[in-house]
């Protein structure tokens, strides 16, 4: 689409173009909105940060939404024309959680959207359900907590049922709900790991501030700042020039709990984009060397842009797949890194679209393939050598679940991380030698990593 074009596209019907891309043709959050938004140069920056709010939002709202308009519509959601169900969810997500805009202007907008892209005959329908909404001050009425747990919480987190089910198998009841509640909360600031390599935590703090990059200290780790107020991330150069990169401190924790020594060998068996191999790769202080593998070309080359970028000498990236036994590794590594492929159920709040992408049957494969990973990569620690094992998940099965099974089956202890983790972080598991990390008690991404001597 041409500029002119794109320019006369209001911020709305940009949005909704979006999201029917996300929810009908099953194209992932980020990358749609992240083209799309590269793509419309004329936007402001406050369209941008508009833009982004209405299609996450919407997103993450979307099994409220859909159940609010199921009240107030005879039509139902799933046998409602694509476009309208989805210019019925993002009008309807700007009434419940976006004051700013008044509800006659969400209404007026969406009469005048429907009538632009085709659909006049259906203006009065969604003029109709849209007021019928805004009028009812009393809300809808949502299932009974007392009644019925599992549906109340699914509907008012927006959170599919069996993910609910499985949560309060493994978590108390305050738990699950602290962790559902935290998906919404506001997203002011990325978390960002300094390169020390390059520069200081305060040089990089100089340099953002000359940027106009606001920048506050980490939760846990000296490393780890937290940025906002840019526009996107690839304008700010100090990210160009890779004085630091974007990661999660659950993430920079691996790095930590992995005990690195100079000169050791480490072979990250999962590696893409690399953040973890690179920490890594940095803790080694120029020395050893850091072997990073994923499975096909693009996330190699995604490696190796970032490597690249940081400007490392001790890591390279290797098209590798970690389920076929690689003879030439067997022994060599001192510590080998497996953050593996997971469900991603604790990242829900920066990439809504997992949750309902994911199903209980994918998550029982994952299982399996962490399992077949594991039992191939293990052989590659040296005797005595360490074994990192992390998901970014909170499902107990894929966790825990998974270091009883290779502990029962593989010869490898877990080992206590007292005096690797940061004093401030709460872990009651720290001597046993595994931590999971909760969204909305860690002010983290929901992360869990183990720590697995080999014996000798
Ligand atoms: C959780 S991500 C890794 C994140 C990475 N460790 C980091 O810190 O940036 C899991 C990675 O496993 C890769 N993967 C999936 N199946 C694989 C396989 N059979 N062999 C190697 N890598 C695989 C995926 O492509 C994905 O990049």
């Amino acid at each position: 689409m041409t500029d002119r074009k794109a320019a006369e596209k209001s911020s709305r019907e940009i949005a909704l173009d979006i999201l029917i891309e996300i929810l009908e043709k099953g194209d992932f959050s980020h990358t749609q909105l992240n083209r799309t938004l590269k793509t419309q140069t004329a936007l402001t920056k406050q369209d941008r940060s508009f833009i982004t709010r209405l299609v996450e939002g919407t997103l993450e709202r979307l099994i409220t939404l859909d159940y609010i308009l199921n009240g107030y519509s005879k039509v139902k959601v799933e046998k409602m024309k694509p476009f309208i169900r989805n210019l019925l969810r993002m009008s309807l997500y700007q009434l419940k959680y976006m004051d700013q805009v008044p509800d006659s202007a969400v209404c007026n907008e969406a009469v005048k959207l429907a009538g632009k892209r085709g659909f006049k005959s259906l203006s009065g329908f969604v003029n109709g359900v849209l007021r019928n909404i805004a009028r009812n001050s009393k809300g809808s009425v949502f299932p009974l907590e007392e009644k019925e747990r599992e549906e109340y919480l699914s509907i008012l987190y927006s959170t599919p049922r069996w993910i609910i089910e499985k949560w309060l198998k493994d978590y108390d009841y305050e738990t699950v709900k602290n962790m559902l509640a935290a998906q919404f909360e506001e997203k002011k600031y990325t978390t960002i790991r300094v390169n020390l390599a390059k520069n200081t935590v305060e040089e990089l703090t100089e340099r953002l501030k000359e940027e106009n990059v606001e920048t506050i200290d980490g939760n846990y780790l000296s490393c780890a700042l937290k940025i906002q107020g840019f526009e996107n991330m690839e304008s700010i150069k100090a990210f160009a020039k890779g004085r630091f990169t974007v990661q999660d401190e659950s993430s920079m924790l691996i790095g930590l709990i992995a005990g690195i020594q100079e000169k050791d060998f480490i072979i990250d068996v999962c590696g893409a984009p690399g953040g973890k191999a690179l920490h890594a790769a940095e803790l080694l202080k120029g020395t050893g060397m850091v072997e990073t593998r994923d499975v096909t070309d693009y996330k190699v080359a995604l490696i190796q842009e970032n490597i690249r970028r940081m400007g490392l000498p001790n890591i390279k990236a290797v098209k590798k797949d970690a389920t076929l036994k690689d003879e030439d590794s067997i022994l060599k590594a001192d510590i080998v890194l497996a953050d593996l492929p997971c469900s991603g159920l604790g990242v829900i709040g920066k990439k809504p679209d997992i949750k309902y992408n994911m199903t209980r049957e994918k998550q029982q494969e994952l299982v399996k393939l962490q399992r077949e990973i594991l039992s191939v990569v293990s052989g590659y620690v040296k005797a005595g050598g360490i074994l990192i094992y992390s998901t970014c998940t909170v499902n107990r099965e894929e966790n825990l679940g998974n270091v009883e099974w290779f502990t029962e089956n593989y010869p490898f202890q877990l080992e206590s991380l007292e005096g690797l983790l940061p004093e401030k972080l709460p872990c009651e598991t720290k001597e046993k030698g595994y931590l999971q990390l909760i969204p909305g008690i860690h002010e983290t991404d929901g992360f869990f990593m183990a720590r697995l001597r080999k014996n000798t």
